[in-house]
């Protein structure tokens, strides 16, 4: 998968725009570029930044190879020798700003700020929104599931039933970050170093003359990772007293059961009962996994009905992102240069959603000096106005600006980190044990009123005056034009 060269998973409109430039000779005008998204997934009151790793392993390893440019070639006429012949040499020589991989994040607020020559910056549109809109969604679908059971074991069993292989080995990274604690996919084991776990299929139970030989075989083979599935049959007559005959068997040879799987019918009654039958035989310490097509909803409700699960599977709900397949994360030009300068530009839009926010900007989330927590975001002008020299802010409610709230003493914490310099790589990638803990320090910044799954309670976000008095001031220019 990582070898395949990703230069042409991009839309052909955009190779046609770097044709339209490159014809023009404006290929090297700076553009820059801001990619966000508008509405928080699942009805979630904030999403999890993913996607950084893959698109920085992207832009490095850009370049048009000979079946590259072979295959432009033969799909447009138009396209001159003399281009092709241009992206031969092709390289990403421009800068990248984005938010760490984990951060907590908002709508509307830039994720990642592309400034480079407008031939490279158009190139990358298709293949970071694809990155970043997939396992951001993924890791914010995972945090859910992790609100609703923070101390349980969760385990991410989703690869059968994902969207293809790249889908499910990103989306076991993703939900890694978010605080799952193992994938049942080996291969994002080897590649991401996540910690791997699995059980066995009813295959195994079926494969064999009885369940309680299938427990004892697979026993012998594993005796010391054994979870056995209990539901082949009849889970309370059977699966349970077998496993429980496994259990002592082990002891006996000074191992023990590590814990028995729950995958069909009333899986609160069923768990309380196996833990009630488990209990009485003196194995108190075997946990109870449950899957069946759990998701954050369920889960939650499993345990309002008391049921006694201690490990989540969570497969198909998790890895298709099944109540939202989709993330509408946008990537929208917003400045240009003209005159030797950088010019801000902004598109229009009857929904007032989607006009987009003109110029190059900074983000920051400001952190409460007096109580430690996150208040807002706060997207600004470079320099522009209170948080560069700290003083006090207002934070406007959008549809009602006669509401604010003051904040005199925080911190202003830069969210758009360099990634890229001039081409250059300029930051360390951190291991991803240190972005999944970064995230869960950095979800300790937030009420509690923000994070829960049903109806949170919507974070701030704000613009700076100055970004308003420039989106104002570029809407009454277009119209009256
Ligand atoms: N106590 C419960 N409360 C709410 N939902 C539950 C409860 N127990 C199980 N569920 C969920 O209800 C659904 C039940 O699935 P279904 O009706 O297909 O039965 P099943 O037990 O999976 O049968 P089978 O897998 O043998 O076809 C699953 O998503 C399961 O996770
Ligand atoms: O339900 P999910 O959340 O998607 O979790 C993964 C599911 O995949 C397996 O079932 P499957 O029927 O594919 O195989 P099995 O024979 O091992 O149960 C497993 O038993 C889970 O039920
Ligand atoms: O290990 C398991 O139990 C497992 C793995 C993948 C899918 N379902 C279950």
């Amino acid at each position: 998968m990582s070898e395949t060269n990703l230069t042409l998973h991009t839309d052909k409109y955009q190779i046609n725009m770097m044709y339209a430039h490159w014809k023009r000779g404006t290929k090297n005008e700076r553009a820059v570029f801001e990619a966000y998204f508008r509405k928080l997934p699942f009805g979630n009151g904030y999403a999890v930044f993913a996607g950084l790793e893959r698109l920085v392993d992207y832009v490095r390893k850009l370049s048009f190879g000979e079946e590259e440019i072979h295959y432009l070639r033969t799909q447009e006429e138009n396209y001159d020798e003399a281009f092709l012949e241009e992206l031969r040499g092709f390289k990403f020589g421009g800068s990248i700003h984005a938010v760490p991989e984990g951060t907590p994040v908002f709508p509307n607020v830039p994720l990642v700020r592309v400034e480079a020559r407008v031939f490279e910056a158009q190139l990358i549109e298709t293949a970071l929104l694809n990155f970043v809109n997939f396992q951001t969604l993924l890791a914010t679908k995972a945090s859910r599931v992790k609100q609703v059971a923070p101390d349980d074991l969760l385990l991410e069993f989703g690869t059968r039933r994902a969207q293809e292989a790249d889908a499910a080995v990103w989306g076991a990274r993703a939900a890694y970050i978010a605080g799952f604690h193992a994938t049942s996919n080996m291969l994002a084991g080897m590649r991401f170093g996540i910690p791997t776990a699995g059980t066995h299929a009813h295959a195994w139970v079926q494969g064999h003359d009885s369940e309680e030989d299938a427990f004892r075989d697979y026993a012998e083979a594993l005796p010391d990772h054994v979870t056995l599935l209990v539901d082949t049959y009849d889970t309370l007559k059977s699966g349970v007293p077998n496993a429980i005959r496994i259990a002592r068997e082990l002891q006996r040879r000074g191992k023990r059961l590590k814990g028995i799987r729950l995958d069909s019918g009333d899986l609160a009654y069923l768990s309380k009962r196996a833990r009630e039958m488990l209990d009485e035989a003196g194995f108190a310490d075997v946990k109870i996994v449950a899957s069946n097509d759990l998701d954050e909803n369920l889960i939650a409700e499993l345990k309002a009905q008391g049921a006694k699960i201690d490990s989540w599977g969570v497969g198909t709900q998790l890895i298709t992102a099944f109540d939202q397949p989709a993330l509408g994360g946008v990537y929208k030009l917003v400045a240009r240069e003209k005159a030797g300068g950088l010019e801000p530009v902004i598109k229009i839009s009857g929904n007032p959603e989607k006009i987009s926010n003109p110029g190059v900007k900074e983000a920051y989330r400001i952190v409460n000096a007096d109580n430690g927590m996150a208040e807002a975001d706060y997207v600004t002008l470079p320099g522009d106005g209170d948080i560069a020299d700290g003083k006090p802010i207002r934070l406007f409610d959008p549809l009602h600006p006669h509401l604010f709230k003051r904040v005199d003493r925080y911190r202003a914490i830069p969210l758009l980190q360099p990634v890229f310099s001039e081409g250059q790589l300029v930051c360390r990638l951190p291991e991803l044990d240190e972005i999944r803990r970064e995230h869960a320090r950095q979800l300790a910044l937030f009420w509690p009123e923000h994070l829960r799954k049903l109806n949170p309670e919507p974070y701030r976000v704000n613009y700076s005056p100055a970004v308003l008095d420039l989106k104002a001031e570029l809407i009454r220019k277009h119209l009256s034009e």
